[in-house]
């Protein structure tokens, strides 16, 4: 029998994630959280079924298990709200990897996190949890992704990069070998990470330069 699941919003990454599940296989979709004014609609085939006030009514009927499918560009504060509240009404979060995606041995991964389309982790990384690998993104080997960190479509982070905690790589954006950035950096689409960028940041271009703190 497949497991029960409980999504998390209901947006266009919650899109993207239903049809990773799908494909999987392991788990039965229960339903969508969002919004009270979106209860009825149906995403992706997968009807809105409550708000988050109803978490601990649907755990108590058995679905223990949960995804945060609560896209993010940038602001991650919902996200962690979120799972924070997940968590504390007892809800487990699995890795939910799309089986076209490649990971290579030796590596961790947080619960909650997701693997989109064609990414590809190589070997000895970290992934903290609830993180966002999106379609046909790169993350080379030893590398250390951090908590609730989104790598938008096609970005490439090669060998031996440090990226903190909420932060977001834009679309096509790339990062130069051993380069840190710090938590909650915003890094603008398709820029070209030369230089090591602090915490708090937001920055973009080719080369990539800090633009303002955030
Ligand atoms: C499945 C999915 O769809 S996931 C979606 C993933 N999406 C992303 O990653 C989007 C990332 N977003 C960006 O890159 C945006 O351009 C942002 C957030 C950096 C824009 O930041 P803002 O401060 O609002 O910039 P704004 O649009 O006002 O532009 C300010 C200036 O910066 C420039 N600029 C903005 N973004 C970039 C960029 N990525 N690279 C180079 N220059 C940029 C603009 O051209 C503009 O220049 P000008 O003042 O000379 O005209």
């Amino acid at each position: 029998m497949m497991k029960k699941i409980l999504l998390i919003g209901g947006g266009g990454h919650c899109i993207s994630v239903i049809d990773s599940i799908e494909k999987i296989g392991t788990y039965e979709i229960a339903g969508i959280i969002d919004t009270a004014d979106k209860v009825g609609n149906k995403v992706g085939g997968h009807p809105i079924i409550g708000t988050d006030d109803d978490l601990e009514t649907f755990y108590s009927r058995g679905i223990t298990n949960a995804f945060m499918t609560l896209g993010s560009i940038g602001d991650t504060e919902l996200r962690r709200k979120l799972f924070r509240q997940c968590e504390a009404h007892g809800f487990s979060f699995p890795v939910i990897m799309d089986p076209s995606a490649v990971v290579a041995s030796f590596t961790t991964i947080g619960n909650g996190t997701y693997i989109g389309k064609g990414a590809i982790v190589n070997r000895e990384v970290s992934i903290g949890k609830n993180a966002i690998l999106n379609t046909g993104c790169i993350i080379e080997h030893n590398c250390h992704i951090g908590d609730f960190v989104h790598i938008a479509p096609r970005g490439t982070i090669a060998g031996n990069v440090c990226i903190g905690h909420n932060t977001h790589i834009g679309i096509g954006a790339t990062v130069i070998e051993g380069k840190t950035i710090g938590n909650d950096v915003f890094v603008g689409a398709s820029s070209n990470v030369i230089h090591n960028i602090k915490h708090n940041a937001k920055a973009y271009g080719n080369p990539c330069k800090v633009v303002e703190p955030r």
